[in-house]
């Protein structure tokens, strides 16, 4: 209920659905941005209170990730995240605490801190060249690639080269099968629309089995991660020499501030969310923005040639040409606007909280829909056309500052992966677009339907045949 003078349009009453009941269909960010927009942003009324609201317009995202981040810093969990008490110890899932705090420092100055990265750039770089090197023999074979696939084991092994300097998507290991495996399937029960999370007089009864299936898969996952620390103690005091000293791992056995505030537990959990949600993130963005180019080719081409002129006669690029490349990082800003990992950040009102003069309830849930807000005709123009063009010149970024593009998120809960995340995906697309033309396997153009789970990942994984690049 308005409790001030609105800026919202008015708008037929807003739905009164019961409880917690939202219209989550199988695309909820197309449906909550189509129900923001009908019915105004407030979604859900219990005694007149508000109890759900959806955030469709930069305004409002403002008011929620910056001017009331304090009350709306927390997150409503889904039901399957309870899962070995994940809602208590993952990293994005518990309230703003001590040990939030704890997460978040150890991965700003010991995972993504600029002089961190800086160091461990060749390792990133050792695995494009290796990503190259498949794709080179499929260009060579005329064969097409499995892009989702590929960018999914080259961001996985990035990712554990840092962690652990160990390659986690080695087809040929056993361990590396087993944890992309488990980690693929945390992913996808994750995202699976959850009865219990609706009513929840049903979470008792699992009803779907989501919840079981999550304790096995998560279970797994945190044995192997178990394994890998234990094996790493042990080598630890049987040939220190031999042990890796510059990875995160190393520093969270051995600095002693870090031993006293975090349990061997917590660590775990801390290291099945910066895999799970470091890969999926990252390879899905760089799968659309495989998809985008390859439906423009006269954009591809711009790209290209921008390649070309910045790397000159070097042959692979470095993670220092990302600032001359001026295009590739507009499309990379214009694949995020069309298509946000996580379209929903998901928030909870901590205390009563006026947004939009509207006043929200303690507990209330909060929807940033980053993808609706993307789209928005009243901050971009022809929202649904891809032109990376509109970022030239443009002092947009995504870094949470501005509102009408937020596919980091925003305020206290910003995604800390993103120092991380911004050189995986210009370093990948960069290199797979220098080296290589494209062309999609069936002649036609790329099918960008999406799929919603826990990211938005594209229903139809994109294949596409390389030849070796001759643009001059
Ligand atoms: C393209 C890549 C990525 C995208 C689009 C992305 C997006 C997001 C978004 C939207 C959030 C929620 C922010 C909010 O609620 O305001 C988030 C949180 C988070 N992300 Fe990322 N992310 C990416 C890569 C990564 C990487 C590489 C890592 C780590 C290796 C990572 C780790 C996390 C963590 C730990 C959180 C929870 C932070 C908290 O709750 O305090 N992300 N990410």
């Amino acid at each position: 209920k308005p409790t001030s003078t609105s800026n919202l349009p008015p708008g037929p009453k807003p739905l009164p659905l019961i409880g917690n009941l939202l219209d989550f269909g199988d695309k909820p960010h197309k449906s909550l941005a189509t129900m923001a927009k009908v019915h105004g942003p407030i979604i859900s009324l219990k005694l007149g209170r508000v109890t759900a609201v959806v955030v469709s317009s930069s305004a409002m995202a403002k008011e929620v990730l910056q001017t009331n981040d304090q009350f709306l810093c927390n997150r409503v969990v889904p039901e399957a995240l309870t899962a070995h008490s994940h809602d208590q110890l993952g990293f994005p899932w518990i309230p703003v605490s001590p040990l939030w705090r704890n997460y978040r420092k150890i991965c700003n100055n010991k995972l993504f801190a600029g002089k961190i990265l800086d160091t461990n750039e060749n390792l990133r770089r050792k695995k494009v060249e290796e990503l190259v090197e498949i794709v080179r023999k499929s260009a060579l074979k005329g064969e097409a690639v499995n892009l989702g696939r590929l960018a999914f084991a080259t961001t996985l092994n990035l990712l554990s080269n840092t962690i652990f300097s160990v390659d986690l998507a080695d087809p040929n290991s056993e361990l590396a099968r087993d944890f992309k495996k488990y980690v693929s399937a945390i992913m996808e029960e994750a995202g699976k629309p959850n009865l219990s999370d609706y009513f929840p007089v049903l979470k008792k009864l699992d009803v779907q089995g989501i919840r079981k299936r999550m304790e096995i898969h998560m279970g797994n996952v945190l044995k192997l991660l178990d394994s890998m620390i234990k094996q790493r103690i042990i080598q630890q005091e049987l040939n220190p020499d031999s042990v890796p000293n510059n990875d995160l791992l190393h520093y969270l056995l051995t600095n002693e501030e870090i031993q006293a505030e975090i349990d061997q537990n917590q660590m775990q959990q801390l290291l099945l969310v910066l895999f799970s949600a470091g890969s999926d993130t990252t390879s899905s963005t760089l799968q659309w923005a495989m998809a985008l180019l390859l439906n423009n080719p006269e954009k591809l081409k711009k790209a290209q040639v921008e390649m070309k002129q910045v790397l000159g006669k070097k042959k692979l690029m470095e993670e220092a040409d990302i600032p001359r490349l001026a295009y590739l990082q507009a499309v990379v800003k214009e694949t995020f606007r069309l298509h946000p990992a996580a379209p929903l950040l998901l928030r909870k009102a901590q205390e009563e909280v006026k947004i939009g003069g509207f006043t929200i309830c303690k507990d209330a849930r909060v929807f940033v829909n980053a993808w609706a807000i993307g789209r928005d005709p009243m901050s971009w123009e022809n929202p649904e056309c891809f032109e990376p063009e509109r970022f030239l010149g443009s002092e947009i970024d995504v870094r949470g500052r501005n509102f009408e593009l937020v596919p980091f998120g925003g305020g206290r809960r910003i995604c800390p992966g993103l120092p991380l995340a911004m050189r995986m995906l210009h370093l990948m697309l960069g290199s797979l677009i220098s080296f290589f033309n494209w062309k999609v396997e069936d002649g036609f153009k790329v099918n960008m339907e999406d799929k919603f789970g826990i990211t938005v990942d594209m229903a139809h994984p994109l294949r596409a045949i390389p030849s070796l690049n001759d643009v001059e």
